[in-house]
């Protein structure tokens, strides 16, 4: 199944990585930059590095990384451990030169998270070691002054855009702040998950169960698209063809991609 949920938890905060790690997040994120203060970085870099070293299993894993901390990039790759690296607030596909080659391969999410950063999003994507985008959608509030949901929509759709035409998977939606406002996550994943986002970060392990929930295959979805692939099975195959759903739905194979997609994010 595609990974739906992310959750982000403090390089400082040892005592919380392996609850991270057993919160039944699909990724966890080990953030040494904007959730650790500065007098508290050295030191969250060791503790983030000694426990990728002594790791044996579990979920995916991504470090965040600080702008321009070249030496937490080095630490994370001798540890010889197979992590993403997450890379805030790129704005240009040349923030990514230096990065990319003391990454040797390792996975990059680039966060997009500025003005400049949202108009370059399709040259970022292009770049051949970006395995993902994702939205910073705090900075890229306090940077266009704003937080009306239509400016928000706008730029997730943006992103979806610039991270498919590179052939990128759909980005997850950014992190929802009020962690005891449940329900305002769910409104706000639904809502990005209607426009084509994937997946969500969190910032506290009780908002998982209501990202997964929103990001479960939907039946009604399901269904469609099993009706879909058994109607156009052999037409698609053959090279074309339309055919009626029970529903009354005309499909030819433009529906085709999309049902083979839902059907593959729905298995295991
Ligand atoms: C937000 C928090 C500081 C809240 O912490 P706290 O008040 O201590 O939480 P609780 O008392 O409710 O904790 C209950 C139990 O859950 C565990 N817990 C809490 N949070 C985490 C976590 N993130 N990972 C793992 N486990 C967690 C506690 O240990 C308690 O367990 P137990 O004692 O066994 O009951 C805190 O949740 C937190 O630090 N969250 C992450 C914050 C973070 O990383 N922020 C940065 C990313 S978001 C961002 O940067 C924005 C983006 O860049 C943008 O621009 O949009
Ligand atoms: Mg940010």
């Amino acid at each position: 199944m595609n990974p739906v949920s992310a959750l982000y938890v403090p390089g400082d905060r040892p005592d919380r990585f392996d609850k991270a790690a057993a919160s039944g997040a699909d990724v966890v994120i080990l953030d040494l930059e904007d959730a650790v203060a500065d007098a508290a970085k050295a030191a969250a870099l060791d503790h983030v590095t000694a426990w990728l070293a002594a790791r044996t299993g579990g979920p995916e894993v991504q470090v965040r990384v600080n702008v321009g901390a070249d030496h937490e990039i080095r630490a994370v790759r001798a540890t010889g451990a197979h992590v993403g690296l997450r890379i805030p607030k790129v704005e240009a596909p040349e923030d990514l030169g230096v990065i990319a080659s003391l990454a040797q391969g390792l996975p990059l999410t680039a966060l997009v998270e500025s003005a400049r950063g949202l108009q370059n999003a399709g040259p970022i994507a292009a770049h051949p070691a970006v395995a993902a985008l994702a939205l910073g959608e705090a900075d890229l509030a306090s940077d266009l002054g704003s937080t009306a949901e239509a400016v928000l929509d706008h730029a997730r759709i943006r992103l979806l855009v610039a991270a498919r035409a590179a052939g990128l998977p759909a980005p997850m939606l950014s992190v929802y702040p009020r962690i005891q406002d449940l329900d305002g996550l769910r409104a706000d994943t639904e809502r990005g998950r209607a426009l084509g986002l994937r997946g969500r970060t969190a910032v506290h392990p009780k908002q998982l169960p209501v990202i997964r929930e929103v990001f479960a295959p939907d039946p009604e979805e399901t269904a469609w698209a099993e009706a879909v692939v058994a109607a156009l099975g052999g037409a698609a195959d053959g090279g074309g063809g339309v055919a009626t759903l029970p529903s009354g739905e005309m499909v030819d194979p433009a529906m085709l991609g999309r049902a083979r997609a839902i059907l593959a994010a729905g298995r295991p």
